[in-house]
């Protein structure tokens, strides 16, 4: 079967040709397609050498004063200075802190930016960046290329990044990766939320709520995700 429409009067090759001209046919659905599997082209070549590497995510709001900004540059220099090359999200706040510390470090301070209406741009700190549009190329490159994950205070952003790592370890789509959530009292509602209501409601089962480490410490956060000696593999209930 032939995909596409003919468009009245013109034909393809003319399109392509043509200079000026409607570029309605770009946009469409199909033509999207090429331009997704680029991003994938693109995230794959880019990456693809990458070696160990440690997800940091966390608020695009988190001002440079912040507790928070200095604790995440210091996970990034840690991070760095394990061996281990950082990936955040690219932007603002908690991501440019991370890859504040790991470039200072001398360390592979990796960005992937998502194109938003409010652009802000890759921050300077990024030494390895990827420019994507979609955030769901930009997603599998996190998970297809860090071992771990070190999340930090953060909103809507942050919670999708947390909860894609968690739903791929929990349904065994990856081996394991060590979650840290950093900053115990941030996090504490959620996790009670969890236990109390998730789990008794038995929409999780116990092993979850194991995934992760949960701690104020940076020597902790990085050597929870940096050593993870006994990954833990949520039991599925049959
Ligand atoms: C000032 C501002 C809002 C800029 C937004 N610029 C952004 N640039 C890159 N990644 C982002 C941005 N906003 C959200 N994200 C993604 O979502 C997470 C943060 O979202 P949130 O602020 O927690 O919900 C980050 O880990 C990042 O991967």
């Amino acid at each position: 079967m032939r995909g596409g429409t003919q468009r009245q009067g013109t034909t393809t090759d003319q399109r392509l040709l043509e200079s000026r001209g409607p570029t309605d046919w770009v946009h469409t659905d199909p033509w999207r397609v090429l331009r997704i599997q680029a991003e994938f082209v693109d995230g794959f070549g880019t990456l693809a050498e990458l070696g160990p590497a440690t997800g940091v995510f966390g608020s695009a709001r988190t001002p440079a004063d912040h507790p928070l900004y200095a604790a995440a540059e210091q996970v990034g220099a840690r991070l760095a200075a394990a061996g281990q090359a950082v990936i955040t999200g690219g932007g603002p706040g908690i991501m440019e802190a991370a890859n504040k510390g790991a470039a200072e470090a001398g360390g592979i301070s990796v960005g992937l930016g998502i194109e938003l209406p409010f652009e802000t741009g890759l921050n300077p700190y990024v030494n390895l960046g990827i420019n994507f549009r979609y955030f769901f190329a930009r997603k599998t490159m996190f998970v297809k290329y860090a071992q771990g994950f070190v999340v930090l205070p953060g909103g809507f952003g942050t919670l999708d990044e947390l909860f894609e790592a968690l739903t791929l370890v929990q349904t065994r789509k990856v081996t394991s990766f060590p979650v840290v959530l950093f900053g115990s009292s941030y996090w504490s509602g959620l996790l009670g939320w969890l236990r109390e209501t998730a789990l008794t409601h038995g929409a999780i089962s116990e092993p979850d709520l194991e995934m992760f480490t949960v701690t104020d410490d940076v020597d902790e956060a990085v050597a929870a995700v940096v050593a993870d000696p006994e990954p833990v593999t949520p039991e599925r209930p049959e």
